[in-house]
């Protein structure tokens, strides 16, 4: 039976609740062997159109910087980026001190979806619904990992994507950018999960009209849709505001701030409480607390008879 990254994980946790939260779906993928899903087959698959690649660097700060990196094609996701992110995925759910994850694309824009010379060789449906399984794993992986993650979109996300921005807790969008599920002119809807997430993003009536309308979602339709959560400005060659990313480590610094251990509760009891049916959510929260509660954080806060002015 393959075992994907998460399962890895979770047999080393000390954290019941969360380990039961993951194992209950399928340990943290939607698709295992009893869903006809057969990792190594599609890796092989895919592994056939190479190009690009997906990039992580792990910082001191306990915030990785992960990189869709394919600027010929507008950093579209070839076969080979696929199962980079895979990888690159259960590094990070190996990596015990992570915080946070900033994903964004390399040259100025963010990803404009998959390699549409991929797509045409893989356009028969069962190849199509492998890629799919496939890519609904790894992200469904990357949005349970326990830190807070934020997309940071420059220039476009279309496609694919769009829906790899809603695999994040979070979406920043840059002046200038566009996200854009372009789906429905490809003939297709999202098959990445991105519709699923965009509904609990949007809710139904604005997902709906994104899909449908196939819209350019501008920063100033993101922040009022509730699609992006802050908006940065492209700094400007002879400007010392720093590099976006630097601008987005700042954005994201006011929620990664903090012990570890209290960063990583904060995702599991918020990620229990969108998934799970709330009887289970709140037994999972109280098994989280139980992992604070008289922590080395929590004695410090005591100690220091911290005021909440
Ligand atoms: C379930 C997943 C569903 C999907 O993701 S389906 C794919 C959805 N994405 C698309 O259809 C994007 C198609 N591309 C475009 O609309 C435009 O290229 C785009 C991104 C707006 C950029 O426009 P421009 O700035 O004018 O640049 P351009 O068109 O000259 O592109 C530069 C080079 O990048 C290539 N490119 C862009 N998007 C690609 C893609 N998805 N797959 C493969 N190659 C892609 C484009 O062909 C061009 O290459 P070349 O310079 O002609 O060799």
């Amino acid at each position: 039976m393959v075992l994907c990254g998460v399962s890895r994980q979770i047999l080393g946790s000390s954290c019941g609740a969360w380990a039961r939260l993951l194992q209950r779906q399928s340990r943290g993928c939607v698709y295992s062997s009893i869903h006809g899903f057969n990792q190594e087959e599609i890796r092989e698959k895919l592994q056939a159109f190479p190009g690009g690649s997906i990039d992580l660097l792990k910082q001191e700060s306990g915030v990785a910087v992960l990189t869709i990196n394919n600027p010929s094609r507008m950093n579209a996701f070839s076969g080979s980026m696929m199962v980079d992110l895979e990888e690159m995925v259960s590094q990070l759910e190996n990596w015990t001190d992570c915080k946070g994850l900033i994903v964004q694309g390399a040259a100025g824009t963010f990803c404009s979806g998959s390699d549409l010379n991929a797509v045409r060789a893989i356009s028969n449906p069962q190849d199509g619904m492998k890629m799919c399984m496939f890519m609904q794993n790894a992200l469904t992986r990357l949005l349970r990992l326990p830190l807070i993650s934020v997309a940071l979109v420059e220039g476009r996300a279309l496609g694919g994507g769009a829906e790899l921005t809603t695999a994040c807790d979070f979406r920043i969008m840059a002046s200038g950018s566009v996200i854009q599920f372009v789906h429905k002119h490809m003939g297709l809807v999202p098959g990445w999960g991105g519709a699923a997430r965009l509904v609990r993003i949007v809710g139904s009536q604005n997902a709906l009209k994104l899909l449908g309308g196939a819209l350019k979602v501008d920063p100033e339709l993101g922040l009022q849709i509730g699609l992006a959560d802050g908006v940065l400005e492209v700094p400007g060659a002879e400007e010392g505001a720093g590099t976006l990313l630097q601008q987005a480590e700042n954005w994201l610094s006011r929620y990664t701030k903090g012990p570890t251990p209290v960063i990583q509760a904060v995702k599991k009891v918020v990620l229990s409480g969108r998934e799970l049916p709330l009887s289970e959510a709140l037994r999972t929260e109280k098994d989280v607390f139980g992992t604070v509660w008289g922590g080395p954080a929590n004695l410090r806060a005591l100690a220091s008879k911290s005021k909440h002015k």
